[in-house]
């Protein structure tokens, strides 16, 4: 991974990874016009943890990832974000550029943070073999496979290092062994010093991850 915090490559603005926390208490949303999706979603996240958000489809686990990226107001609780400059995002539906390979695709974003171009494709090739994607570095996005696509989109959100990385059912496409390389690669993410949050309903995704949280809906807590 090019942004690694144990790489001798590591841009100087980086933030110290020790100082990131991401501190949510008693959260809960809705949308107007909507009755309550959850409530009382309570963590407190430092790097090296990945925290799995878990829940029924509709509960809400988008949203909340949409509350911790800032994108959302939470109508009720609190979040506090702390040392957090830069979040990745990694949607449910992998998009691209069409015409342009999977090496630009992460190239790109080195060479936006001052990277030079053989040192950037350099760590763009390594950030795509940690997500099994070899043989395809030199393939169009439009010729990529869903789940390669998918993995695509993982190593360019974490090719510069997030702070906080947020990841949207990132196993949904894949078969049994390419999930097994993503989860595996989701953790090592964490433990280079991101705070890894995953919606998921995949059981193999969830334990691998070192906090669960099964989403509370209203209904629950009403009951
Ligand atoms: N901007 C919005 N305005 C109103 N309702 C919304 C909005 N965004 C999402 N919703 C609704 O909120 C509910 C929760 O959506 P969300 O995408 O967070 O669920 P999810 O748990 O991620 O679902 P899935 O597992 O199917 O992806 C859904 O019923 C959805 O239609």
């Amino acid at each position: 991974m090019a942004g690694s915090r144990q790489s001798s490559s590591v841009p100087a603005d980086l933030p110290d990874a020790t100082t990131a926390r991401l501190s949510a208490e008693s959260l809960g949303h809705r949308f107007a016009g909507t009755s309550m999706l959850f409530t009382d979603v309570s963590f407190d996240l430092r790097p090296g943890e990945v925290l799995g958000v878990c829940g029924p489809s509709g509960c809400g686990k988008s949203t909340l990832l949409s509350i911790l990226a800032g994108w959302e107001s939470p109508v009720v609780g609190t979040l506090i974000r702390t040392g957090i400059t830069r979040t990745g995002w990694v949607f449910q539906n992998p998009y691209g550029v069409a015409r342009r390979s999977a090496l630009d695709h992460v190239t790109f974003p080195l060479l936006a943070r001052g990277y030079a171009r053989r040192e950037a494709e350099s760590a763009a090739g390594a950030t795509l073999r940690l997500f099994g994607l070899d043989d395809v570095v030199d393939r169009p996005f439009r010729a990529l496979s869903g789940g390669e696509a998918q993995r695509l989109m993982l190593a360019r959100a974490v090719t510069v290092a997030p702070d906080l990385l947020l990841v949207d059912e990132p196993t949904a496409q894949l078969d049994t062994r390419t999930a097994h390389t993503v989860n595996a690669a989701l953790s090592n993410i964490a433990a280079s010093g991101s705070i890894v949050v995953i919606a998921t309903h995949d059981p193999d995704t969830r334990a691998a991850c070192t906090r669960v949280i099964d989403m509370p809906t209203y209904a629950d807590a009403a009951s």
